[in-house]
């Protein structure tokens, strides 16, 4: 049996993101000029996690590239929640500080919960704050979780209006899953959201226009639950051993998301790849929502930041 070839456009989120971030940087330039203000972000680190720690990297030095400060903070993973809740009181205090990041997941004996509401909303970048979470439920301008609202970005960018088509959305967190539902139906999608207890889930994905994977298990969505012609975006980011048998002997990892990458793009139209897909939107966005609360901080209307690459 031959392979088929693959025909689908692989959506470069690379390419789009480095875009964002220089319309960010151009936009955050003249606010400093025109009101003085430099946007600022806090990231907040606790504990060790190897993978949270070039995430962490990446975003401060692409904070600094948009011309924004960037402070790290980097505690240890003994740090007690009172401590970590007294560290977020003062950067809720620090006018400086426009955008606060607390790194998920957070150590064990502190509770995620109350931490990310101990932030303040206007300053919430992740959009993860149960007052940014009501205010996209309802309609209402807020902060919008960074890696649903880069996907989105990518989808309009790609198919311009997505009025009328069904997307199906496989995840429910939150981080991604619901708040990446709550967009769609924003851009008045037809959106079915499944999880692990969902029947039929290849069926289900095979009436997708658009197809969002955030799951977090490799190569889950196989080619044969595509629609021919249908838009998939791949959230995932999962860590497996490297093809090589020695290399993976050695610890050695890749990166997959969750699509079977080479059997999805020989049905669908379009989609994003992991690397470069999904994943540089989400620091791009984090920029572009530190800019936004920078703005609103100064009681100024931000600068409109979509556009195509
Ligand atoms: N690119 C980026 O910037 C980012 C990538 N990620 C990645 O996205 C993925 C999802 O992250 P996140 O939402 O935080 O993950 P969570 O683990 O919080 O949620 C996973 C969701 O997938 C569902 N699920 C699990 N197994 C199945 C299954 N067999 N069939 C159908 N649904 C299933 C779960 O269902 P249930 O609720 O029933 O348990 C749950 O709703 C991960 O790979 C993560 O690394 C996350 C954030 C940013
Ligand atoms: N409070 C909080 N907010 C988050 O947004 C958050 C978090 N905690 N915890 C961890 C997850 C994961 N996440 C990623 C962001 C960018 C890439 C990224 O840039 N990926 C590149 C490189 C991937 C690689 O090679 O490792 C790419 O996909 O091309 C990946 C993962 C944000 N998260």
């Amino acid at each position: 049996m031959t392979a088929e070839p693959a025909r689908a456009t692989s959506i470069d989120g690379k390419a789009f993101a480095a875009g964002l971030v220089d319309r960010v940087a151009a936009a955050a330039s003249r606010l400093e000029g025109a009101h003085g203000v430099k946007p600022g972000l806090a990231v907040v680190i606790v504990g060790e996690d190897p993978a949270s720690q070039i995430y962490v990297r990446n975003k401060g030095e692409t904070t600094q590239r948009a011309g924004m400060r960037s402070d790290t903070h980097r505690l240890p993973d003994t740090t007690s929640q009172e401590d970590l809740l007294l560290l977020i009181a003062a950067l809720n205090a620090d006018a400086g500080i426009h955008g606060i990041l607390v790194q998920l997941p957070l150590p064990a004996h502190i509770d995620s919960s109350a931490v990310l509401d101990a932030i303040s909303p206007d300053k919430d970048v992740d959009g993860f704050h149960v007052v940014n979470a009501g205010r996209l439920a309802v309609g209402l301008p807020g902060l919008v979780p960074c890696t649903p609202l880069g996907c989105l970005m990518l989808l309009k960018a790609e198919l311009g209006d997505l009025t009328g088509l069904n997307a199906v959305v496989v995840g429910r967190s939150n981080i991604v899953g619901k708040p990446m539902a709550q967009l769609l139906l924003g851009e008045s999608c037809t959106v079915t959201i499944a999880h692990s207890r969902t029947k039929d889930l290849p069926a289900l994905c095979r009436a997708a226009d658009i197809l969002v994977a955030a799951v977090g298990r490799p190569e889950m969505v196989r080619g044969d639950w595509v629609k021919p012609g249908a838009t998939v975006i791949d959230v995932g980011i999962n860590r497996v051993p490297s093809k090589d048998p020695v290399k993976a002997a050695e610890g050695k990892t890749r990166v997959v998301g969750d699509v079977a990458f080479d059997e999805a793009a020989a049905v669908a139209g379009r989609i994003t790849p992991v690397p470069r897909g999904v994943g540089p939107m989400t620091i791009a966005c984090l920029l572009a929502n530190t800019y936004t609360a920078a703005c609103r901080s100064v009681g100024v209307e931000p600068e409109s930041l979509d556009a195509s690459i």
